[in-house]
């Protein structure tokens, strides 16, 4: 499976071509909507969010609430480009429009120079309207068909926020809860949080910056359950899916940090307080007794589920103003602030859910094969069977 995307933050729509999806997957527009509306919540967002109501359409590739095995197209509305018609408008600039307005001042923590001085712009507004994460509605919407797969077959993904700025959510209970009562009481926080007393203490943390003119990061963890063992592979270096996951994470933007299991912790502690001992019993076959190193072993799953963590850095445009540099004057400013969100960590889960989402189904279909779900059913029973009495 493949996909690619195209659009810009401001542009009439985004738009998605999925590759490999095996057919007679059942896939309706609202298993894609309920992923969009999910990523649209979540305490400390800006004003764009209220004007956006993300709903997918689906072109092409779905037939009668299946998919036919054929590519899929997927569109996303902005509705904020009615307000930028004439500044995304893709004719060539008329009299009207040569003195329009160019972006001369880089923003800080953002795309805007870098790629200004690579792609030869000196309007910054060509880098900036792709580089802005309004890119990760079309991408959750691909996660979203990659979750009904993964769904299909047993798998569940889930993901919460332990941290924004320096509050900790305590996650005593999490081994307790199983991947729905998980998915619930996120479902229920503005902030995504398991931990209500920190959920109360994140969204005080969120006010004081947005208050300040600051912004604020945190940290996302995701867990894939149900996973089979050997999804990914040792032979190559990029068949290892601690790698491809950890590509997908580092792409988000924002995302400066990943880590799997334990971690950068692991760095601390001696080898036996790190490996998972392996065990069998009739019942499960072999399984870890321990999941420090988050159910990857040597590029591949080891039957435990993934879990997996990305740090993301506070919201690059603030409202307190930051120093930058014309590009016309080379004179110093300091930026002024339209809108901007505060803090976007929870939605920032949802999009980590869904790109965690997607490398794995992508793993799957690798191993069993994706031209129609029965047959992929069939070799995936088998397997499992091979592998519990291996
Ligand atoms: C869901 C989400 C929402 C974001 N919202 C904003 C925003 O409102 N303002 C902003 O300056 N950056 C926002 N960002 C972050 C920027 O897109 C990102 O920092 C920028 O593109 C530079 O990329 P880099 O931080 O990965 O280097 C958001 C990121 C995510 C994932
Ligand atoms: C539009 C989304 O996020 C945007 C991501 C973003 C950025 O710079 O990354 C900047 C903001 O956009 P705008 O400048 O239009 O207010 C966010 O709202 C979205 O998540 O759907």
């Amino acid at each position: 499976m493949r996909y690619l995307t195209a659009g810009e933050s401001h542009g009439p729509q985004l738009t998605a071509i999925i590759e490999g999806v095996p057919a007679h997957l059942p896939l309706l527009k609202e298993d894609i909507d309920r992923e969009l509306a999910r990523r649209q919540k979540g305490y400390g967002r800006g004003r764009r969010m209220q004007i956006e109501k993300d709903q997918v359409q689906i072109k092409a590739g779905v037939r009668d609430g299946k998919t036919t095995g054929a590519p899929i197209c997927l569109v996303v509305e902005n509705k904020d480009w009615q307000h930028w018609r004439n500044i995304m408008s893709v004719e060539p600039l008329d009299e009207a429009h040569v003195g329009r307005k160019r972006v001369t001042r880089p923003r800080p923590g953002h795309a805007d120079l870098n790629g200004a001085i690579k792609y030869a712009h000196r309007d910054m507004r060509n880098i900036l309207e792709r580089s802005s994460a309004r890119e990760t509605t079309i991408r959750v919407a691909c996660g979203a068909v990659a979750k009904k797969l993964l769904r299909y077959f047993g798998m569940e993904v889930v993901g919460h926020v332990k941290q924004i700025g320096p509050v900790e959510a305590s996650l005593d209970q999490l081994d307790q809860l199983s991947p729905q009562e998980i998915q619930r009481i996120t479902e229920d926080s503005p902030v995504r949080c398991l931990d209500q007393e920190a959920a109360q203490k994140m969204m005080q943390v969120i006010d004081k910056a947005k208050a300040e003119g600051d912004s604020v990061g945190g940290i996302v963890e995701v867990i894939v359950y149900g996973v089979p063992v050997g999804l990914g592979s040792h032979v190559h270096w990029d068949w290892k899916l601690d790698g491809r996951l950890g590509q997908a994470v580092l792409s988000i933007q924002a995302f400066k940090g990943v880590e799997i299991g334990i971690g950068f912790e692991a760095g601390k502690r001696f080898g036996s307080q790190v490996q998972d001992e392996i065990a069998w019993s009739r019942e499960r076959g072999y399984y870890r007794k321990t999941n420090r190193l988050g159910g990857l072993e040597g590029g591949m799953t080891n039957g435990m589920p993934i879990v997996i963590r990305g740090v993301m850095k506070p919201i690059p445009t603030l409202y307190k103003p930051l120093q930058s540099v014309d590009i016309d004057t080379k004179q110093p400013f300091e930026a002024s602030v339209e809108r901007s969100d505060s803090c976007a960590v929870p939605a920032a889960c949802v999009v980590m859910e869904n790109v965690v989402a997607w490398e794995v189904a992508r793993a799957f279909c690798e191993k069993f094969g994706h031209d129609h779900i029965f047959e992929m059913k069939a070799h995936y029973e088998r397997y499992l069977e091979e592998a519990r009495t291996f």
